[in-house]
């Protein structure tokens, strides 16, 4: 199961659990606190794996990069965005170099 689970995955289980009883889902409790709350968290497990990936613990990082994931699938369901819109918007920057995208802002 583990080696072809996938983020889509987990977008739809938070979907699924978004209409589950609060009190037996993290992910609808999370969702009843309103969008603050849930960029709150997102927030959180950002600079945890900011201090998980300076630290050098893989085994952290994995982990803490597991959280975050799962909170930032939580935000774009509180905002109605799919991972689908996200991988639009990626494969709508292939073909440009970052710094190539960064120098066209710096300069337009
Ligand atoms: N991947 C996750 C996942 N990662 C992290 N978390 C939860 O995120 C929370 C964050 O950790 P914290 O220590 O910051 O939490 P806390 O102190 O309890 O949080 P607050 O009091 O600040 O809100 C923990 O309760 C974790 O269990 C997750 N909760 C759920 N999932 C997935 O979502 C599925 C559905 O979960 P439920 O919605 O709970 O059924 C699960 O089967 C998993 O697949």
């Amino acid at each position: 199961m583990s080696d072809s689970f996938t983020l889509a995955d987990l977008e739809a289980i938070v979907a699924r659990r978004a209409s589950a009883d609060a009190g037996a889902s993290y992910t609808r409790s999370l969702l009843d606190k309103g969008i603050g709350k849930c960029a709150q968290k997102l927030g959180e497990e950002a600079v945890e794996t900011v201090i998980a990936a300076i630290s050098g613990d893989k085994d952290a990082v994995v982990a803490e990069a597991s959280d975050l994931l799962y909170h930032l699938l939580v935000v774009l369901k509180a905002r109605g965005v799919e991972l689908k819109d996200i991988h639009q918007e990626l494969a709508r920057r292939t073909g440009q170099s970052g710094l190539a995208e960064k120098a066209s802002r710096q300069h337009g």
